[in-house]
């Protein structure tokens, strides 16, 4: 693993708050292990192996129920890690590739078959060496015929150039970590509104309400990072997905612990009803249907 990064929290609390029957962590990861699953030799960063056991212990540990289980950039288009995740959880999993344009069609079809749902595009500059536009949307028009859909993570800086290509794709998008908002702006900065305007004119735009952990600046304190979290909830319930992001590649201000981001999700999510579309509704609808 990179010196500089944390390793994932060895001893979560147990969250106060108790999810709800069927709950979905809805982005998370396996990393190797690297014996048997190695990383992309042109990978940018090198994580902690972090199992598909360590990832289904932490579910039942915090009170979950699936998993919707996201391709990191670390193994690139090998995504032989998570379909053996998905293949060893069966219905309680579901996953999100990242695939190259040469993929045949019937690799697709097995990777559906394992519970690959959706694709990942990641214009993460720091993560991914840029991908030219019109192999994404190959991609994109090769997935359509599975009914999967495209998760995209970008930075907040990058989101107004991406807009266009975002609105040549057809399919349901899903928008990793709110698009990284700088929290020191505010809700109200035109920036986090060009965000919350793309998901209120694009209807086919959803956002996981994730990682805190990532965005504060005030770490371990979450508060500074509630405002858009819960804003995007309240505007959206039926197009927010929520997930721990364990084993949180990457962090070096701290060590999120995954029972503390659990609990987080009432102050976001106020009432009975938002937690339930957040956490089991607006997944199953996605993942499960
Ligand atoms: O795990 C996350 O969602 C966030 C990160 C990494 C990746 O998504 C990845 O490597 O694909 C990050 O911000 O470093």
């Amino acid at each position: 693993m990179d010196a500089d990064y944390l390793p994932f929290h060895p001893n979560p609390s147990k969250p106060a708050f108790k999810a709800p029957a069927g709950a979905v962590d809805a982005h998370c990861h396996v990393f190797g292990p690297a014996d048997k699953f190695p990383y992309h030799p042109k990978r940018k960063y090198t994580p902690c192996d972090a199992s598909k056991e360590q990832l289904f212990a932490l579910r039942d540990h915090l009170g979950f129920s699936r998993n919707v289980i996201v391709q990191a950039s670390c193994h690139g288009t090998d995504n032989a890690a998570l379909l053996d995740a998905l293949r060893t959880a069966g219905d309680l999993a579901r996953g999100v590739a990242v695939v190259d344009p040469y993929i045949t069609d019937e690799e697709l079809a097995r990777m559906h078959e394992a519970g690959v749902r959706g694709v990942r595009f990641n214009f993460v500059k720091r993560l991914v060496d840029s991908t030219p536009r019109e192999v994404f949307l190959n991609i994109a028009a090769r997935i359509k015929k599975l009914g999967w859909h495209i998760v995209v993570y970008f930075e907040a800086p990058d989101l107004a150039d991406l807009i266009p290509f975002l609105k040549q794709l057809d399919t349901v998008i899903v928008v990793d970590h709110m698009g990284r908002p700088d929290v020191t702006k505010g809700v109200e900065h035109e920036d986090f509104q060009r965000f919350v305007n793309l998901l209120a004119e694009n209807t086919n735009i959803w956002t996981k309400v994730s990682c805190p952990e990532r965005l504060t600046q005030q770490a371990p304190d979450y508060s500074d990072v509630v405002p858009y979290m819960r804003m995007l909830v309240e505007k959206f319930p039926d197009r927010v997905l929520w997930g721990t992001d364990w084993p949180h590649p990457n962090m070096t201000s701290h060590v999120p612990d995954d029972g503390q981001l659990v609990d987080v999700i009432p102050e976001i999510a106020p009432t009975a009803e938002l937690q339930q579309a957040l956490l089991v509704d607006n997944p199953t609808r996605l993942y499960w249907s």
